[in-house]
């Protein structure tokens, strides 16, 4: 899949532009501030209808303007598609596909599918474990656009339930009927229990999937590393069952539920579900430990987070964007690349191989502040981005 065209109104800092692109490589190069990333992260806003940056809208609309438009057409096998987005801070956002509108923008989820490689991916690894539910969450609505349902459900559900937890507490607390507050909670234990445990299936199932790539992806970015080095691990919150079937994770669920009811009321929030869960990083040292050495050493397996050193903390968080570009490739159509400033942060080996990697995609979107961070394998279209214009470098 690949983008042929962008065209941009009132978003970020374009008050309009209008870029044709092909398949393989193009850089957008351009000194700092002048509307590169923009560029990219209009695509990935297709592709998510979320930002890699923000995680509201607002600041994706231009200063002094109240609504933002992207459109681009997208060519899949062949066929091109003109998608468009319309973005309304405090509204709901519009979509249309061909110029028909949708009835919800969430329908334009998963006909676009981006892979983005960023500064921020380093959060991956050292940011909060809600950072890496997000990288799992995003993949997982990428492969399967009714996940965005689910998610969202599942997060309406938890507010509504957690808001109740607080009124039910402060009534136990304050010795006043708290009956009506415990039979509502009953309701919602349900709903979060149901979605929740599809969330999670759905979730165990793509770390189960993922787990082969990310080791692979690790042993070719990180310098002497072999394919058991990288592991990533799905912890829940809960003791889960032995099998992932939806009815058996939402029994366990409310079990849990019931058995940490007073400490969920005397804390006033949820504490069981996939939102407590973690995607747990772990890299081996020295002999695998499956495999001790000779001297019966066994190698050592450490978090990432907290041990792993700044280049290894890097290697990683590429080998996560390296793995979900190869799962959605398997899945049979290939993502749209995109590389915003990732090079000026690598050394020059881990640039070359990672250049090596992509450089086979179908479409893959550079943006660089001078060229020479863009190896040289990745030599494509160039445009110059800077005072507001975006101009092809023939
Ligand atoms: N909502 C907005 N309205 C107007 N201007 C905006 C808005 N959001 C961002 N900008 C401007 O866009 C510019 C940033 O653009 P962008 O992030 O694309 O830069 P870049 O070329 O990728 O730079 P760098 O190389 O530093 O990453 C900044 O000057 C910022 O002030």
């Amino acid at each position: 899949m690949y983008v042929s065209h962008l065209t941009l109104h009132d978003f970020r800092s374009y008050a309009s532009a209008d870029v044709a692109l092909e398949p393989g490589v193009t850089a957008f190069i351009g000194r700092n501030g002048q509307g590169k990333t923009n560029l990219v992260e209009a695509i990935d806003y297709l592709s998510r209808l979320s930002s890699h940056r923000v995680a509201s809208d607002a600041p994706l609309v231009r200063a002094g303007t109240e609504q933002a438009i992207v459109r681009a057409a997208v060519v899949k096998d062949g066929r091109t598609a003109i998608l468009e987005v319309e973005l309304n801070p405090g509204r709901s956002n519009r979509a249309r596909i061909n110029r028909s509108p949708l009835p919800r923008a969430r329908e334009l989820l998963g006909l676009v599918r981006t892979v983005v490689f960023s500064p921020e991916d380093l959060t991956l690894v050292k940011g909060d474990p809600s950072d890496r539910r997000k990288f799992l969450d995003d993949l997982l609505v990428l492969r399967t656009p009714r996940l965005a349902g689910v998610r969202s459900d599942y997060d309406r559900v938890l507010r509504q339930r957690n808001s109740l937890l607080k009124t039910a507490g402060q009534a136990r607390r304050g010795s006043s009927s708290q009956e009506s507050a415990l039979s509502t909670l009953g309701v919602w234990d349900a709903h979060l229990a149901r979605t929740g445990a599809e969330l999670l299936a759905e979730r165990i199932e793509l770390v189960e999937q993922l787990r082969p790539y990310v080791g692979k992806a690790y042993e070719t970015v990180a310098r002497g590393a072999s394919r058991d080095d990288a592991e990533i691990a799905y912890r829940s919150s809960f003791e889960l069952p032995a099998t992932l079937d939806r009815s058996a994770l939402t029994d366990a669920l409310l079990a849990e539920l019931e058995r940490r009811r007073n400490d969920e009321l005397d804390r006033g929030i949820s504490l069981v579900g996939p939102h407590r869960d973690e995607l747990v990083l772990t890299l081996g040292h020295g002999p695998g430990e499956s495999a001790p050495s000779d001297s019966g050493e066994t190698g050592l397996r450490l978090p990432v987070k907290g041990y792993a050193s700044h280049g290894e903390s890097w290697s990683f968080a590429l080998a996560l964007r390296l793995a979900s570009y190869d799962l959605l490739r398997a899945d049979g159509d290939d993502p749209i690349l995109i590389l915003d400033d990732v090079f000026a942060e690598l050394d020059t080996e881990r640039r070359a191989q990672l250049a090596e990697l992509v450089a086979g995609a179908e479409q893959v979107l550079v943006t660089a502040a001078v060229a020479g961070d863009v190896p040289e394998a990745l030599a494509g279209t160039r445009f110059l981005v800077g005072n507001g214009e975006v101009r092809r470098d023939d």
